[in-house]
């Protein structure tokens, strides 16, 4: 099971170490003494739960709390529970509202303590169950519209930065209205499964993305890949479909389930581009392998378009 990281943030030795006995068989701990190096850490390490004293050399842990919830891009969003001596109802409505998740009261008891860390952990696993789910397709079960979307702008960013290309190539089965209609929409499906796990089997590098885009669509993203590479798997992917053998009597492609590729490659890599601009050009050329006869793949390099929406 995953271990989880606690930062300590406190400056009493004395409770330092009862803190760290109690908590570091089940847990990896991290110590900060100060507000600074409290936040230095928090940017460093994925910390999951911080136990947070308010009393610091360098200021009042509050702080933390708020600087942590304003700028979750720079900082670990960790659960935060706060550790005073104060019996004051105002500080502990204070700490909530500056997001904190829980408040305890010293001197610690151990097990409480213990007991309401395995809440926080708790949550954070139901809550990163929930976000992984949230952008898994339910009938393909790879990457959905949304994570595709948060991936795109991500990884365009991320290249555009690196000086890299990215290849995004836009997949469309072949005449699938016709299959359904002939096979039925249960074949439909598990043909649509079938493309899916054929397509997670070629793009396999750990940056590339397959999603499922629509319908009978899937997207596949490639960051730092060059249109070489790019065509190449493509083409790979394009081979072992039709060599899956689903037979597609009605098809006016071939006798067995094809699809379509638009391929496109940002190139060079600092024009000025948006993501949605990408998808559309890589769907121009979708088009294109389409009109061309299907069962194809239609690569191209990006252009710089005036407008496109
Ligand atoms: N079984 C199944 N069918 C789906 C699903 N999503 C979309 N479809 C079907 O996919 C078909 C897509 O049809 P069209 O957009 O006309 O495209 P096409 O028949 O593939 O024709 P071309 O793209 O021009 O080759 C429709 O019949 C949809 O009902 C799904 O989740 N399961």
């Amino acid at each position: 099971m995953e271990r989880h990281q606690i930062l300590i943030v406190e400056d009493d030795p004395v409770n330092i170490n009862v803190l760290v006995g109690t908590l570091r068989d089940d847990y990896t701990v991290f110590i900060a003494k100060t507000k600074e190096k409290a936040l230095k850490l928090l940017i460093e390490k994925k910390i999951d739960i911080v136990l947070l004293d308010l009393n610091l050399p360098d200021g009042n842990g509050l702080d933390i709390c708020k600087m942590v919830r304003d700028d979750r891009e720079t900082y670990s969003n960790p659960a935060i529970i706060v550790m005073t001596g104060s019996r004051d109802s105002d500080d502990e409505l204070r700490s909530l509202e500056y997001g904190a998740n829980d408040f305890i009261s010293k001197p610690l008891h151990n097990q409480i303590l213990k007991a309401r860390i395995e809440i926080q952990v708790d949550l954070l696993r139901k809550t990163a169950l929930l976000n992984k789910l949230a952008r898994i397709d339910g009938l393909t079960e790879v990457a959905n519209r949304r994570a595709f979307d948060e991936s795109l702008v991500r990884e365009w960013h991320r290249c555009k930065r690196a000086g890299q290309p990215l290849s995004l190539l836009l997949i469309d089965v072949d005449e699938f209205k016709k299959y359904n209609d002939a096979y039925g929409h249960t074949s439909g499906d598990m043909c649509l499964r079938q493309v899916a796990k054929l397509l997670i089997e070629v793009f396999k590098r750990a940056s590339d993305l397959v999603a499922r885009f629509g319908g009978e669509e899937f997207a596949v993203i490639m960051p730092n890949t060059d249109q070489k590479d790019a065509i190449a798997l493509a083409n790979i992917a394009l081979g072992k479909m039709v060599e899956k053998n689903i037979p597609h009597q009605t098809s006016s492609v071939h006798d067995v389930v094809t699809f379509s590729g638009g391929l496109i490659t940002t190139f060079p890599v600092d024009i000025d581009l948006t993501a949605e601009e990408i998808i559309h050009q890589a769907d121009v050329q979708l088009y294109n392998a389409k009109k061309e006869g299907r069962a194809r793949i239609m690569p191209a390099f990006t252009q710089q378009v005036a407008s496109v929406f």
